[in-house]
């Protein structure tokens, strides 16, 4: 039987309202995506300090950065921008040091939504802080009305995501205002909507095996083709823990 790896995912987080208690959460598609593609879901909620992420990350093999809201941008020396809706500061606390962590440790990494984002600026990138002022000519990229607004997408076919879809007519669920600007060194722009803006990265490191996508596969609109990006991933990862038990064995 071939190893089914244990992927992390990262939990949302919702500070206490009126009234309902402080609440961490992650919405079903993330780790059904994952269960359906072979891994073994293993969900950590917004941890605060390094030495217990890095202590939880021992137990893993890979890492999917999961969607939400919106990173602030002063945390990385911008302005934040009127559209801005931040996350809440807990989880954008824990998902900046695990981020460093996960890269730090070049573990397999798959950044959806905000996870791609945090991704690209954490390794050096930089982001679009509102696309309908930024690129006013795009596409729209969400609607408030329709939680499964689609648009197309071009692949490149030399690519993880070129394999998934292949050459015929794609169409992917959206769900963003900002959007990658600067790619990060070592990563390489895998599929634009025909807009421009950039929907998929991949890793050019021969040491790191990390993608990110700004559509968001686990979504329930998502079509039959986007578990493959789940499968394709989780296949990477099972081929790097068995090259490593080959070389310790
Ligand atoms: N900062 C982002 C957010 C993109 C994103 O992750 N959207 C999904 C939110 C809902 C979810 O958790 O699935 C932006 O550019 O808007």
């Amino acid at each position: 039987m071939s190893l089914k790896p244990i992927i992390g995912l990262n939990a949302d987080f919702r500070n206490t309202a009126r009234s309902t208690p402080a609440f961490s959460f992650l919405a079903a598609g993330y780790f059904q995506s994952v269960i359906k593609a072979g891994g073994i879901p293993v969900i950590l909620p917004p941890l605060q300090d390094e030495e217990s992420i890095q202590a939880a990350l021992d137990t893993m093999h890979g890492f999917i950065l999961i969607g939400g809201g919106d990173l602030d941008p002063r945390n990385d020396g911008f302005m934040k921008h009127p559209s801005i809706r931040e996350m809440a500061p807990i989880r954008e606390k824990f998902d900046r040091l695990l981020m460093n962590e996960i890269a730090e440790r070049r573990m397999p990494v798959f950044g959806i939504g905000t996870g791609m984002q945090l991704m690209n600026i954490t390794q050096g990138g930089n982001l679009f802080f509102h696309l309908p002022e930024d690129l006013p000519e795009a596409v729209p990229h969400r609607d408030a009305q329709d939680l499964n607004h689609r648009h197309s997408l071009n692949v490149e076919s030399d690519s993880l995501v070129g394999r998934v879809f292949g050459d015929g007519e794609i169409r992917v669920s959206s769900r963003h205002h900002m959007a990658i600007d600067e790619v990060a060194a070592g990563f390489r722009v895998t599929a634009r909507c025909p807009d421009g803006v950039i929907e998929a990265i991949e890793s050019e490191m021969m040491d790191w095996f990390a993608l990110g996508t700004q559509f968001h596969p686990e979504s329930g609109a998502a079509s039959a083709l986007d578990i493959r990006i789940f499968e394709e991933f989780i296949d990477g990862v099972r081929e790097r823990v068995e090259n490593e038990l080959r070389l310790v064995a």
